[in-house]
C-alpha cells in the first residue's frame, strides 16, 4: 500500500500534531458510529504523544483503548506497556476512556492470548486508529525477526486477535495483535523518532525479506495507507 511521510522539527511538535490527528479521527468515529477504538504501542517513543493526546477535548467515555502488543508481565512491572499507558495516557481528559489490557494474570502466555482475544473481540473490526512503533531491528508490534510465531502473525489469513511471540530480542514472552488485526485501521500510523530509526526505515523500504524486518509487512501489504510520523 502507500506510505506517507509526515516529518516534524522535533518530538514535541510531532506529539502535538499526532495528538490532533488522532483526536480528530476518534471524534469522527464517535460521530459516525457512536464509539471509537484505538490500539497503541509501548516502548520509549510514545510518551510525549500520549501526554498530548490525554489533554485533547473529545468524548473519551466513548473511546476504548488497547495495546498493539504487550510483554507477559503484570501492569506494575516497569517494562509493562500497560503501565506506560496508565501513567501517560489514561489521565487528564482521557481518564474516562475504557482500557482493555492484553496481559492476563494466568499461568501461561498462551492462555493469556486466548483470554485477551476473547476480551477484545468487540473492538477492532477494524480499529479506528492503530499507532505502531518500530524497533532498531525492524520489529513492529511484537513481530520480531526470528520470532516463534512470526509466520503466523504476519500471515494475512491468520484471524484477528492476539497471539504469543518469543524471540531473542524480545525479552519476555509477548502478546501481540496479528497483522490482520492492525493493517486495516482507519488511521494507521507508524510513529518513529531519531535519525537512527530513519535509517532503519530506509533499510525496510529497500528490497528484502519480511521476516528479516517484519515492519516490511506493514509497509508493503497493509490495506490502509501508512502515515509515518517522524521527528529527529
Ligand atoms: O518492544 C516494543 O518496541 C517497539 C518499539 O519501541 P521503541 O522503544 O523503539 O519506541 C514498540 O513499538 C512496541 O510496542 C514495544 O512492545
Amino acid at each position: 500500500m502507500t506510505a506517507n511521510m509526515n516529518a516534524f522539527a522535533n518530538g514535541a511538535e510531532l506529539a502535538g500534531k499526532l495528538a490532533d490527528k488522532v483526536a480528530e479521527t476518534l471524534s469522527a468515529a464517535i460521530a459516525a458510529r457512536g464509539s471509537a477504538t484505538i490500539a497503541v504501542s509501548g516502548g520509549s517513543t510514545p510518551k510525549a504523544f500520549f501526554q498530548a493526546l490525554s489533554s485533547r477535548s473529545i468524548n473519551w467515555s466513548k473511546v476504548t483503548i488497547t495495546l498493539v502488543d504487550e510483554r507477559f508481565v503484570p501492569a506494575d512491572n516497569p517494562r509493562s506497556n500497560h503501565l506506560l499507558v496508565q501513567e501517560n495516557l489514561l489521565m487528564d481528559k482521557a481518564a474516562s476512556a475504557q482500557f482493555f489490557p492484553l496481559y492476563q494474570a494466568v499461568a501461561s502466555v498462551e492462555e493469556a492470548a486466548v483470554i485477551a482475544t476473547e476480551k477484545t473481540k468487540s473492538i477492532g473490526f477494524p480499529f479506528d486508529v492503530a499507532i505502531l512503533g518500530m524497533g532498531n531491528d525492524g520489529h513492529t508490534a511484537s513481530f520480531f525477526p526470528g520470532g516463534s510465531n512470526l509466520a503466523t502473525a504476519l500471515d494475512p489469513k491468520t484471524s484477528r486477535g492476539i497471539i504469543t511471540m518469543e524471540a531473542e530480542g524480545a525479552g519476555e514472552p509477548r502478546l501481540t495483535f496479528t497483522f490482520s488485526s492492525l493493517q486495516d485501521a482507519r488511521l494507521l500510523v507508524l510513529h518513529i523518532e531519531g535519525e537512527g530509526k530513519k535509517d532503519v526505515l530506509a533499510k525496510a523500504e529497500a528490497p528484502g525479506d519480511e521476516t528479516e524486518m517484519p515492519i516490511r509487512a506493514v509497509l508493503r501489504r497493509a490495506a490502509s495507507p501508512v502515515e509515518i510520523y517522524w521527528a529527529p
